[in-house]
């Protein structure tokens, strides 16, 4: 893939220029072109996507269509599909899509077609999952199992759940959980065990261990932990009927006392934040929801990885989105995104996100270990509105300039509709929705300041900037098909950006050295909890680790 490096260059030094002029642009009145605005839209089905609001003008979108050229997004993009190994420093391949891939496609990996593997896994999960969710699979006592807690972290817990509160109030999902109940223990914190098991009877709780390297500190230790919960209250004959695994590493599974029969598989070439449409989700999912809410969930995934496939770069969701977040961190210098859904049943989607695109983009160095002249991905975070406006919205008005993602949906999946009130509470929640992009992109002026009668004192205080730049998205209905749109938009996202920033977004080394430092210190406790006095740690570290092994900050 020789991407044309003069080209790159030039490109580039265009976007330079026109990102050092960019203060002289308003949003206001770039706003005002409507054939801008008209250009600067894209739908899809039932999403809807409006970035006229971004400090933009057609000529850089232009201009980074054509950066997306030199750089050969097309290729990198039918590289993933084509199952190529293009996470290198792991000799893998990227392939989540293969996950909600038909039967009828075909997708090769070192020669064999790994599509057929992936659907006798679901084919699996759909017949243990029946038989749990029918009652045939029985606890040790007898008693059905109405229980699940799922144990795992990072990838193999954020998007589970982010789908799981996605649809907790969908209706059909509502009908199909009916008397079931689904928990998350990822922390190895105590307080998140006893928080999991809270309420909960060993006789009717499946405990799903999902880890795919089965070797992770926290889910093993969790996993342990519930081994125990199961058999001081059942016997240790209990494990077989109450513990099941999702992972790639089936002898370790075997190791822990899980029977082979009951672990769903997936492969090395599904990246842990991208493994949510593997059984790391679809087991959960489907014991909580049923498998015909998750097939539908892996077609809406699939039907965006067409999308991003086939479609047009200038009308391609994830490809416009990756352009924005291209422009914005690269060239206007701005570290940070938010993911502001207005919507309570997305409250997981801006954790989810912070993973799957922190863990790939926050990187230093290019696919050939050279390093950047500027850190690629930016720092995301967010929270649904309207809660976040009364959190953080402050800073984002009037402190640092954050570009901000909103995301709204039409139709409530639970509307609600006071007799006296003005609006429905959807509408009311809405109207933010529509009005926080504006406030952002108008602010208020020192004279609109003092046309209202401002006190002069108070003007700079009241005067919000404006020029800030967002994108708004639309779902017509938060659905488990829109939800895995979604989900697979954003994963998408974050791969354009990092192909055309040349790095590897697949690959996670940063989260390494601080495991390998834990060992120490967890060896240090373990022999000072038995006399040994702490040694070999640099000074703060040794003050801080005597003060917690005392119990007390004082000594
Ligand atoms: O699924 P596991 O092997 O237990 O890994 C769980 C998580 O831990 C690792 O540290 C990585 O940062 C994540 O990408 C991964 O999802």
């Amino acid at each position: 893939m020789a991407a044309s490096q003069t080209d790159v260059s030039a490109i580039s030094d265009a976007l330079r220029q026109a990102a050092a002029q960019a203060d002289n642009l308003s949003i206001s009145q770039l706003l005002m072109d409507t054939a801008r605005v008209q250009k600067m839209t894209a739908t899809h089905q039932k999403l809807h996507i409006d970035y006229s609001r971004q400090l933009l003008t057609l000529d850089t979108l232009h201009n980074l269509h054509r950066l997306a050229d030199a750089t050969d997004l097309r290729a990198h993009i039918n590289a993933m599909f084509a199952g190529e190994k293009i996470n290198s420093t792991e000799n893998r391949a990227v392939l989540h899509v293969a996950l909600r891939a038909p039967k009828s496609a075909s997708i090769y990996v070192d020669g064999v077609d790994v599509v057929p593997n992936v659907h006798k896994v679901l084919t699996d999960i759909n017949a243990f999952t029946d038989k749990v969710r029918s009652g045939e699979w029985l606890g040790a006592t007898g008693a059905p199992l109405t229980d699940v807690v799922a144990i795992g972290i990072g990838g193999s817990y954020l998007g589970p759940e982010f789908v799981f509160e996605a649809l907790r109030m969908h209706p059909p999902a509502v009908k199909a959980a009916k008397g079931r109940r689904l928990r998350f223990l990822a922390n190895v914190d105590p307080v998140d065990v006893a928080r999991a098991r809270d309420g909960l009877d060993p006789a009717t709780t499946l405990i799903v261990v999902i880890s795919k390297t089965f070797t992770t500190a926290e889910t093993m230790l969790n996993a342990r932990t519930m081994r125990a919960w199961i058999v001081d209250a059942l016997g240790p004959d209990a494990v077989s009927k109450h513990m099941i695994a999702v992972s790639t590493n089936l002898p370790a599974v075997q190791d822990f006392g899980i029977d082979p029969a009951n672990v769903f598989g997936f492969w090395d070439w599904v990246g842990g934040r991208y493994s949510v449409s593997s059984a790391v989700g679809v087991v959960p999912l489907s014991l909580q929801y049923g498998h015909d809410i998750v097939s539908e969930f892996l077609a809406g995934a699939h039907d965006m990885d067409q999308h991003f496939r086939s479609a047009p770069f200038d009308s391609n969701m994830p490809v416009l989105m990756g352009l924005v977040g291209v422009w914005n961190s690269t060239f206007l210098g701005h570290a940070t995104r938010a993911l502001l859904p207005y919507q309570q049943a997305l409250l997981k989607l801006a954790p989810h996100i912070q993973q799957v695109d922190m863990e790939s983009n926050g990187k230093s160095v290019r696919l050939d270990g050279s390093a950047l002249s500027v850190p690629a991905g930016p720092i995301n975070f967010g929270e649904p509105g309207t809660n976040g406006q009364h959190s953080f919205y402050q800073l984002i008005h009037q402190g640092r300039v954050v570009p901000c993602d909103f995301v709204g949906v039409i139709k409530s999946q639970v509307p609600i509709s006071l007799d006296g009130e003005p609006v429905s509470n959807h509408d009311e929640l809405m109207s933010n929705f529509f009005a926080q992009p504006d406030a952002l992109a108008f602010g208020k002026s020192a004279e609109q300041c003092r046309a209202e009668g401002v006190p002069e004192e108070l003007v700079p205080h009241k005067t919000f900037p404006g020029n800030r730049p967002s994108s708004s998205m639309l779902i017509e209905e938060l659905t488990p098909f829109t939800a895995g749109q979604l989900l697979a938009l954003f994963e998408h996202r974050t791969a354009v950006e990092g192909f055309i920033w040349g790095i590897n977004s697949f690959d996670q080394w940063g989260v390494e050295l601080g495991k390998v430092l834990a060992k120490g210190v967890r060896k240090q406790l373990q022999m000072s909890r038995k006399g040994a006095s702490v040694s070999g740690f640099n000074p703060s570290t040794s003050a801080l680790l005597k003060k917690y092994l005392a119990g007390s900050v004082s000594s």
